[in-house]
């Protein structure tokens, strides 16, 4: 079976992100707001909430880390976690994810973890990023990523990564890859997963420019699948949900394993080469410059 043994092949390659866990609450449980039974029940960590619904088998994840998501190394492996834990429940078969802080859906990456940080922490860093990918990109569960703010480079992959996406009407609300305006370079599965999302060449255009794309612009050219009127992101995405749960799970899964896990592989053979590229890519003095510039630009840019 395609999917079994893509899944085994994947989950083999997988990290135990627990041993990542570095002062993280996680499991804890509370009632959602307005009660109810097991099924309202909240979950999740510090930096993720997770509100399942049993009833339709759909569990909503929100990144809450303040103010803009940056995707820290606690961020990352509490999402990892948190999406392993619905995974491995049997009564999820989709997830909404989306953001809990106002105007950001994800800043992308956390750049404090990759200025001045030594080698062996940027490595660490750079696992759980490639962890966090693999997870959604592999995952049997429906994604639905409903973008209720800036979608920045990290962010977009965390989006890109899911199998549709809802964004809101906000010309602030821009999404796509804009690692070359900061001197970097996006990892070849990230172009890869652009390309299999956007087309050859409106990714060449898109990744040598890093745009990032207003909401219009980004349905045009493939990056979203829908654009609504902030209040109805929610809404829409769980119209989106209902549509791809009409199908039966086994067929769309091995459907979407057929799609996707060339690509996923292809990082799987690579995964210490992609880390070591990172890592010596990001050390260097040229980029570490780069990197703290850019930075400095977004904390003056304040007030
Ligand atoms: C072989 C080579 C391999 C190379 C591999 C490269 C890997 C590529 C993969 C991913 C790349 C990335 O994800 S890099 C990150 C890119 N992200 C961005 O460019 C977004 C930057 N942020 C913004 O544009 C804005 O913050 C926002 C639009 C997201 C929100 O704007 P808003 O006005 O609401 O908030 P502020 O700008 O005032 O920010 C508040 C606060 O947060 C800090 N901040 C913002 N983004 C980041 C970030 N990505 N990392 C860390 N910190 C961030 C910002 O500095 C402010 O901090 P202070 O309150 O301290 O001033």
């Amino acid at each position: 079976m395609a999917l079994a043994s893509g899944v085994r092949f994947a989950e083999r390659a997988l990290l135990r992100p627990w041993a990542l866990l570095r002062g993280t609450t996680l499991g804890r449980t509370e009632p959602a707001a307005g009660g109810g039974g097991d099924g309202a029940r909240r979950f999740g960590s510090q930096r993720v909430l997770v509100e399942p619904d049993a009833a339709s088998g759909v569990a909503v994840m929100k990144l809450r880390n303040p103010p803009v998501n940056a995707l820290s190394l606690e961020l990352l492996t509490e999402l990892v976690i948190s999406l392993e834990k619905l995974e491995n429940d049997k009564t999820f078969r989709g997830v909404i994810l989306t953001s809990d802080c106002p105007r950001v859906f994800c800043a992308g990456l956390d750049l404090t973890e990759i200025c001045g940080r030594n080698p062996a922490h940027c490595a660490e860093y750079w696992k759980a990023m490639q962890e966090l990918w693999l997870r959604t990109y592999l995952s049997s569960l429906v994604l639905v990523a409903a973008i209720n703010g800036a979608c920045p480079a990290g962010g977009c992959i965390i989006a890109l990564s899911c199998d549709c996406r809802v964004l809101a009407d906000n010309p602030k609300y821009r999404i796509g890859l804009n690692e070359t305006l900061l001197g970097i370079i996006a990892p070849f599965w990230l172009k890869d997963t652009y390309v299999n999302t956007i087309g050859h060449r409106a990714s060449e255009q898109a990744l040598q420019l890093g745009s990032l794309f207003p909401p219009a612009e980004a349905l045009q050219v493939g990056l979203v699948d829908q654009v609504v009127p902030e209040d109805q992101v929610q809404s829409t995405a769980l119209s989106e949900m209902a549509r791809w749960l009409a199908v039966p799970d086994h067929a769309r899964q091995l459907t979407k394993n057929m799609m996707r896990k060339a690509t996923a592989d292809r990082l799987l053979r690579q995964r210490d080469a992609d880390t070591q590229n990172f890592v010596s890519f990001v050390c260097r003095d040229s980029i570490q410059k780069s990197l703290q510039a850019y930075l400095e630009k977004l904390r003056q840019r304040k007030g």
